[in-house]
């Protein structure tokens, strides 16, 4: 449980009798990435600065792997946290490669080891060490530089990273590069995660589970999907926008039990026998796969009518090659459908992408919906609409 941290009734009060953190409780699990959103001022960075004790709890206490934090030296416990903040403080005197290496530096490794634990940590994050490594700080972009904040933080191989609005400071495009950065890193470094944003965007994004902070509260602790589908409180559905359905498409993969199954003819086959496929299971349009198995695109069941009985699926076919990886968000489903003017997008499987395992439509891409937040378990009523899959000529 390298990393595993528990907030257990904690609470901050300032010396002016105003209280910041009101007994929280929650744990962030090993290699969870757990984001903390909410208004200004609601207490989320006075949360984290307890962790690496910049500030103490009044009441409460925060295990760290089992143990208590107040119990544990405050210089060695930042050693096992990594620290990430929207002013990145880098040293403007000293070169990228110096600045990332600061921990290692000051852990006394020698120089040597440093710098090349340093330069491998600026590969990680996309810097290139020997374009980037001699620079100064104030030689490279905003987006360069949390770049920078981030290698850094991880130079000594912390299991606990904090990180406050790390990506605050940057436009949006380099921002949503920084994220999906981001979230590849820790596919690889697999850190247990606590991250400070406003931003609800950002939050659902990147967090495994996200806590909706009120006032010094938390009103919600949930995954996103669920943050999302079923908001705990009036205050949470207000925070997370009246859009919440869309931002839901960006956090809902795509599962295998989400697909519908039309029928599958090959480019060879006789169109007399793609007919009868067609008519056996009463569909208006069948996926095309080319003799490798591969998705060519589809044929309309009139389209074969009109060739009279005659020639091959390829003489009727039409192209319809944009797919998606299982797993990949409802979002760019959706997106790629209305791309292509298409009522259907296949789904392949990632690992093997040539391998076909069905359609989504928006039908099926509804019900997707449904099932990310338990709505069938919860027996909410749906509007029930039948979306017919539009074939475009
Ligand atoms: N050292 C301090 N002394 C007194 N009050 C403080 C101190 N630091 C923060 N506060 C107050 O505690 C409350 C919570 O602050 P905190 O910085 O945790 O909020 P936040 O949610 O991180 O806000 P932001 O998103 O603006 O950074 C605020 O009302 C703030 O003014």
């Amino acid at each position: 449980m390298d990393g595993v941290i528990r907030f257990e009734h904690v609470t901050k009060r300032w010396a002016d009798g105003t209280t910041a953190v009101d007994d929280l409780s929650f744990e962030v699990a090993e290699g969870e990435i757990v984001t903390l959103v909410g208004p200004s001022g609601c207490g989320k960075t006075t949360t984290m600065k307890m962790v690496n004790r910049l500030e103490e709890p009044t009441d409460g206490r925060i295990m760290l792997d089992g143990e208590d934090i107040a119990h544990t030296d405050p210089v060695a416990l930042r050693r096992r946290i990594g620290y990430v903040i929207q002013q990145v403080g880098l040293f403007p005197h000293r070169t990228v490669l110096d600045n990332t290496a600061t921990v290692p530096h000051l852990l006394g490794w020698p120089r040597k080891k440093a710098r090349a634990r340093a330069a491998e940590l600026l590969e990680l994050v996309g810097l290139d060490p020997a374009v980037h490594g001699e620079r100064y700080p104030d030689q490279l972009s905003g987006g360069q530089r949390q770049r920078v904040g981030v290698a850094r933080a991880l130079a000594a191989d912390p299991p606990v990273l904090l990180m406050d609005e790390p990506f605050g400071a940057v436009d949006p495009v380099v921002r949503e590069r920084l994220q999906n950065e981001f979230l590849r890193l820790q596919s690889q470094v697999r850190k247990t995660v606590l991250f400070v944003t406003h931003d609800i965007e950002e939050a659902v994004r990147l967090g495994d589970r996200i806590a909706v902070y009120g006032q010094g509260r938390i009103e919600q602790f949930d995954a996103p999907t669920a943050v999302l589908g079923a908001p705990a409180t009036p205050y949470v559905a207000d925070f997370v926008g009246a859009d919440r359905g869309l931002k839901r498409l960006s956090v809902t993969p795509i599962e295998r039990g989400d697909l519908e199954l039309p029928p599958v003819v090959h480019l060879d086959d006789p169109l007399s026998s793609a007919a009868e496929r067609l008519a056996r299971d009463g569909a208006h349009w069948a996926v095309v796969l080319d003799d490798a198995d591969r998705l060519h695109g589809w044929v309309a069941a009139d389209a074969i009518a009109h060739a009279g009985g005659a020639g091959t699926v390829r003489d009727r076919a039409r192209r319809m090659d944009a797919w998606l990886p299982l797993g990949a968000p409802l979002k760019q489903a959706f997106s790629t459908m209305l791309q292509h003017d298409a009522g259907w997008i296949a789904v392949l499987d990632g690992e093997r992408a040539d391998h076909f395992l069905g359609v989504l439509t928006p039908a099926s891409l509804h019900e997707a919906l449904r099932r990310s937040i338990g709505a069938d378990a919860t027996g909410s009523e749906r509007a029930d609409v039948d979306l017919r899959t539009v074939s475009k000529r």
